[in-house]
């Protein structure tokens, strides 16, 4: 039997459907800059990036030991020592018939040297070096251009700049690139509840922390946030503050306000000033996310509830700005695990339950519910490591069942 959930009004749009609309309907804004190596953290490559020289840029050794000739090397040879090659102060002579050079990792490979031995595997005494065991050419030699050839492309526009790729960039020796500017996106909340923490509670009031909360993702994502503090509810107000918004931001994004109570004036502000182009989506939490344009300043509504406008930048805000920074975002990975506790779930809107993720004794992945499912719980939220995908119209999860779900990137979110 299905339980009788007000929520699940027919007519719904459902997620991918308008998340794929969204997307059609944005373009990229930003535009770029010249930035300096020591800026580029976070930020997102303009263009392609070819590599300006090969690495390695000549033959080195990957290991301590020896450089010889492998045809030099039989049972019993015994070769001679005739200089050092260390990393910066490459040995300057040709290893000949008969050689070798004592050679640290990463040092040139001398001149006549085809190959390197480690030390662990060479017998020393006085100047000879005795190879033992098999002996490949090449081996323990790191080739020019065998990471990256000169003229190919190591990441492509759009790529955004995480350690990795920075230091990947300063293995090219780059030491400016072009980037796009980051978005502004000016952010606001909406409530007459609302006091912003270090203020007192009247009766009635509570803390706004969506405002503190969706701001530090947006910082998280490089993004300016131009901070427009709290509104009252008055459509007045929030209509001067959505067209200020607009001349100033390349989008903005609102707290609550969005659903039908007689204080949410969200969907009928934008209805004014710019147009809606959807509301309610059959998704838990977030139903009421609202999208539209104010002269082509795109405008994200997310629902009051806190859980419900976390999940729903995550779910909308997020692939969005991804679009109009130029950052192309691959489809969320996700994975399957088996619910080791029974789930509650009406069928009709997609339910991105918080997870807690872990693996089991046998290797395998399983997950609980990270506490209250309640959309104003958002202290379980903070608990979650993951995000449960459950289908628009599947019921209740009975336990061992398997699930879909997406980790939460701690980084970001
Ligand atoms: N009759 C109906 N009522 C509601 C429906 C519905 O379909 N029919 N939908 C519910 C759903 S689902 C959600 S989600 C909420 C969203 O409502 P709003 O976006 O209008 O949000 P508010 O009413 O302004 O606030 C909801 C809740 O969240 C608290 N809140 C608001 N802003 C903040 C903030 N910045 N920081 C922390 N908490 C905030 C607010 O005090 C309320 O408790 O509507 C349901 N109602
Ligand atoms: O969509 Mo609301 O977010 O279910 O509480």
């Amino acid at each position: 039997m299905t339980t009788f959930d007000p929520c699940n009004q027919p007519g719904l749009r459902a997620y991918l459907d308008a998340k794929q609309d969204m997307l059609s309907q944005l373009d990229k804004v930003s535009k770029s800059e010249l930035v300096s190596l020591d800026q580029l953290l976070n930020r997102i490559l303009a263009d392609d990036l070819l590599s300006p020289i090969d690495v390695p840029s000549f033959a080195n050794s990957a290991m301590d030991g020896y450089a010889l000739r492998a045809e030099d090397v039989q049972e019993g040879t015994a070769l001679t020592l005739i200089g050092t090659s260390l990393a910066g102060q490459p040995f300057n002579g040709r290893v000949g018939t008969g050689e070798c050079v004592r050679i640290m990792t990463g040092a040139a490979l001398p001149l006549g040297a085809d190959t390197v031995v480690m030390q662990e595997n060479c017998r020393s005494e006085h100047n000879f070096i005795s190879p033992q065991g098999t002996i490949t050419e090449g081996q323990n030699v790191r080739q020019p251009a065998e990471d990256l050839t000169q003229g190919e492309r190591v990441f492509t526009a759009g790529t955004r700049i995480n350690a990795r790729v920075l230091a990947v960039l300063s293995s090219l020796g780059l030491e400016q690139l072009y980037v796009r500017r980051p978005l502004t996106v000016a952010l606001l909340s909406t409530g007459d509840e609302l006091k912003t923490p270090g203020e007192l509670l009247g009766p009635g009031d509570i803390y706004d922390s969506n405002r503190i909360g969706i701001r530090a993702m947006l910082q998280r994502l490089g993004v300016t946030v131009l901070d427009y503090g709290i509104i009252k509810d008055d459509p007045a107000l929030i209509r001067q503050a959505l067209v200020k918004a607009a001349s100033e931001a390349d989008a903005i994004v609102t707290s609550g306000g969005v659903s039908v109570g007689d204080a949410d004036y969200i969907k009928q502000v934008l209805d004014e000033v710019g147009r809606i182009g959807f509301w309610k989506l059959a998704i838990k939490p977030g139903k009421p996310f609202a999208f539209g344009q104010i002269n082509d300043c795109p405008f994200f509504g997310l629902p009051g509830n806190p859980v419900s406008a976390a999940v729903t930048f995550h779910l909308l805000v997020r692939p969005a700005l991804a679009k109009l920074a130029g950052e192309p975002l691959p489809a969320p990975v996700t994975l399957q695990a088996t619910a080791l506790m029974p789930l509650k779930k009406t069928p009709g809107r997609m339910d991105f339950q918080r997870g807690c993720v872990s693996t089991q004794a046998d290797g395998s992945l399983g997950v609980v519910a990270a506490g209250a499912q309640s959309s104003g719980v958002f202290s379980a939220m903070a608990q979650a490591n993951c995000l449960l995908h459950l289908e628009q119209d599947r019921g209740n999860v009975a336990e061992g069942e398997h699930v879909t779900l997406e980790l939460i990137d701690g980084l970001y979110w």
